[in-house]
C-alpha cells in the first residue's frame, strides 16, 4: 500500500480537481460519507447518542461539517462546535457550514475560554467526538484555545474518531507539533500518511480506517510518491514460490561472520535465523576458540574456524578463510558480536574490497564501518545495513535523539549518500533504498526490544537475499516476518517475559502463516508448506 506525505496528498487532490474535473466538494463529500460509514461500523450510533464535532476552518473541518450534516439527517443528537470565525471559513468547507446552518444543525463557535467551559459541558455526556480540527493542512505548532481544547477532549477520556488525521499530528513524519488529539479511530482518505505509521503520530492515531474517497487510479504514483507499507496479503504476495523439485543448493547458501567470547549467542541467533527463514545451507565462521562451544549448540548449522590466536576474537590472518568461506556462499552476514578490536576492522575492511555478493552489515559490523563509511561504496555487491539508532548515530555522527526525531529522512539521506539499503530499527521500522523508496513496518511489538532480537533479523534478511529475494526486498520483508515473528512470540510469551530465542522459534511459524495465505490467493499453485 502506498504511503503519502501530506504535500503529495495535496498535489494528489489537486490532479483530481483540475486534471480530471473532480470538484473538491465532491470528494469532500465521499470523504465525509466513507467517515460516518465507518463510525456506523464502530459505533452503531442510535438516535439517543450524542455527537460532538469539533471543526476547524480548513477543509478538515469542512468534512466534519459534512459529516455532522449525515449525522443529524439520520437523527443522531449531534452538536458542532467551530473553531473559527465564520468569515475565516471558506470554499468547500464555507458551502458545507451554509447547509449546516440552514438545516438547523447545532452549532456554536469556540473562540475563549468561556466557549471551552460550554465545550466541557458538552463533552460530558457525549457518546462520540469527531475530530476535524486540523488535517494535512496543519504548518505550526498547536497553541491557545486549540490546544486548550485538544487537552480537553484528551483529558475528558471520550471515544475520538479523528478525520483524515488526529489534529496536531504532523503527517509528514508523525511528529506531535505541541499537543493533538487521542483518538480511538482515525478515517484516512485514499492512502495512509507517513505521520499515521511513524511514532508518536502512530500511537495518537489509534486503529486506522483507510478508506477510498474516488481519486482516479495510480494516483499516488502519478505524482511520484516512493513510500510504502504492507498489509499481510500485500507481504504474503511478496514471496517467492519454493519449488517442489528444489534441493539445498536452490534455497542458497549463506556465510555468517559473527561472535567473540561473551557473544556466541549472536552468532548462534543470526545464523539460525537464516535457516529458519528458508535458506539451503548457512555456514558461521568463528573465532577457533569458540568453535567447539558452537558445535555444541547449533546442530543444522556447519561452522569454520577462524584464526584468533586463541583470543576468542576474530584475528586479521583471518581474513583468507573468510574469503574462502564467502567464496562458495550467495550472501555474507557479518557483525553481530564480532567484538571492537582494530582486527576485526582491518578483516572487515579487506573483505569489502574483495568480495562481489551481497553483505548484510549489523552490529559490531557497523561500529567498525563508522571509522570509515567510504568503504561502504567499495563493495562491488549489494550492502544492507540494520542499524539501531546508536549505530545510525556513529555511522552518521548525529545524535540519538536527532535520528528518533527524523529516521526517515537520515536514513533516506545516509541510503542516497552511499548507495546501501538501510534498515533503520525503531517502533517503526523504516527501509530506505538509494533510489528513494520507503518502506514502513507496521508488525512487531516493544517486547523485541530484547538483546538479540537485531541478531535475528540480520539472519533472516541474510536468508532472504540467498534466496533470490532483490536485498531491498529482503530487507523490507525481513522487517515484515521478523516483527510477525515477534507478535507471534508475544502471543506465546508475554511482551515482558519474550526473548530473541522465542522470535526466533515464531518465524517458520509466521513465514507458514504468510505461504497459507498465499495459497489461499492463489489456490492453483503448489508451494503450500
Ligand atoms: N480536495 C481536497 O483537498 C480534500 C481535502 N480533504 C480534507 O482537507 C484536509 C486538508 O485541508 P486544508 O488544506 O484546508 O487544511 P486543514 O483543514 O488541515 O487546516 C488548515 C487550516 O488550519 C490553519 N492552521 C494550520 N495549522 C494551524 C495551527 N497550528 N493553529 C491554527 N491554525 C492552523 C491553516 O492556516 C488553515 O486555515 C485534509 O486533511 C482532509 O481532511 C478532504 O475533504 C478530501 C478532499
Ligand atoms: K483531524
Amino acid at each position: 500500500m502506498v504511503v503519502v506525505t501530506p504535500s503529495e496528498m495535496r498535489k494528489i487532490d489537486q490532479r483530481a480537481i483540475e486534471q480530471f474535473g473532480i470538484p473538491g466538494i465532491v470528494l469532500m463529500e465521499n470523504a465525509a460519507l466513507k467517515v460516518v460509514e465507518v463510525i456506523e461500523k464502530v459505533y452503531s450510533l442510535k438516535e439517543r447518542d450524542r455527537v460532538v464535532v469539533l471543526a476547524g476552518m480548513g477543509n478538515n473541518g469542512g468534512d466534519g461539517l459534512a459529516v455532522a450534516r449525515h449525522i443529524f439527517l439520520k437523527g443522531v443528537n449531534v452538536k458542532v462546535f467551530l473553531l473559527a470565525r465564520e468569515e475565516a471559513v471558506s470554499g468547500d468547507a464555507r458551502v458545507n457550514l451554509d447547509i449546516v446552518k440552514k438545516l438547523g444543525v447545532p452549532l456554536s463557535f469556540v473562540r475563549d475560554e468561556s466557549d471551552v467551559a460550554k465545550l466541557e459541558g458538552s463533552l460530558k455526556s457525549v457518546t462520540l467526538v469527531l475530530d476535524a480540527i486540523f488535517g494535512t493542512g496543519l504548518s505550526r505548532p498547536v497553541e491557545g484555545i486549540f490546544a486548550e481544547v485538544i487537552q480537553l477532549v484528551n483529558r475528558m477520556l471520550v471515544p475520538v474518531v479523528s478525520v483524515d488525521i488526529p489534529s496536531g499530528v504532523n503527517g509528514a513524519d508523525g511528529r506531535v507539533m505541541g499537543t493533538a488529539i487521542k483518538a480511538m479511530n482515525t478515517v484516512t482518505f485514499g492512502y495512509p500518511k507517513r505521520g499515521h505509521l511513524l511514532y508518536p503520530g502512530r500511537k495518537y492515531t489509534g486503529k486506522l480506517h483507510v478508506v477510498p474517497i474516488g481519486l482516479p487510479p495510480d494516483s499516488a504514483q502519478a505524482v511520484g510518491a516512493q513510500g510504502f507499507t504492507l498489509s499481510e496479503d500485500e507481504a504474503a504476495a511478496m514471496l517467492r514460490e519454493r519449488p517442489a523439485e528444489g534441493h539445498k543448493g536452490t534455497f542458497g547458501r549463506v556465510a555468517v561472520v559473527a561472535g567473540s567470547t561473551g557473544m556466541t549467542g549472536a552468532a548462534c541467533l543470526a545464523a539460525m535465523a537464516a535457516l529458519r527463514s528458508g535458506a539451503g545451507l548457512v555456514t558461521l565462521g568463528i573465532p577457533t576458540s569458540l568453535n567447539d562451544i558452537l558445535e555444541n549448540k547449533l546442530t543444522e548449522v556447519m561452522t569454520r574456524p577462524l584464526e584468533d590466536h586463541g583470543t576468542g576474537c576474530l584475528q586479521e590472518e583471518a581474513l583468507d578463510d573468510v574469503l574462502d568461506l564467502v567464496r562458495d556462499a550467495d550472501v555474507l552476514a557479518i557483525g553481530p558480536g564480532l567484538g571492537k578490536s582494530g582486527a576485526v576492522f582491518e578483516v572487515l575492511r579487506n573483505i569489502l574490497g574483495r568480495i562481489d555478493i551481497s553483505i548484510v552489515l549489523d552490529a559490531d559490523g557497523l561500529n567498525h564501518i563508522s571509522r570509515d563509511i567510504s568503504l561502504l561504496s567499495k563493495h562491488a555487491g549489494p550492502v544492507v545495513i540494520t542499524p539501531h539508532p546508536g549505530e545510525m548515530a556513529r555511522l552518521t555522527g548525529l545524535n540519538v535523539a536527532q535520528i528518533v526525531e527524523s529516521p526517515v529522512e537520515v536514513a533516506q539521506r545516509f541510503s542516497q549518500e552511499t548507495g546501501v539499503v538501510v534498515l533503520l530499527k525503531g517502533a517503526t521500522t523504516v527501509v530506505c533504498h538509494p533510489d528513494g523508496r520507503v518502506y514502513f513496518n507496521t508488525t512487531g511489538n516493544s517486547g523485541m526490544a530484547t538483546a538479540g532480537s537485531g541478531d535475528v533479523l540480520t539472519g533472516i534478511i541474510a536468508g532472504f537475499i540467498a534466496q533470490g529475494y532483490e536485498p531491498f526486498d529482503a530487507a523490507v520483508l525481513g522487517a515484515f516476518v521478523h516483527g510477525y515473528a515477534g507478535d507471534l512470540a508475544a502471543d506465546a510469551h508475554g511482551q515482558a517475559g519474550m526473548v530473541a530465542g522465542d522470535i526466533l522459534e515464531a518465524v517458520p511459524l509466521a513465514l507458514k502463516k504468510m505461504y497459507n495465505l498465499l495459497a489461499e490467493h492463489c489456490k492453483s499453485w503448489s508451494h503450500r508448506i
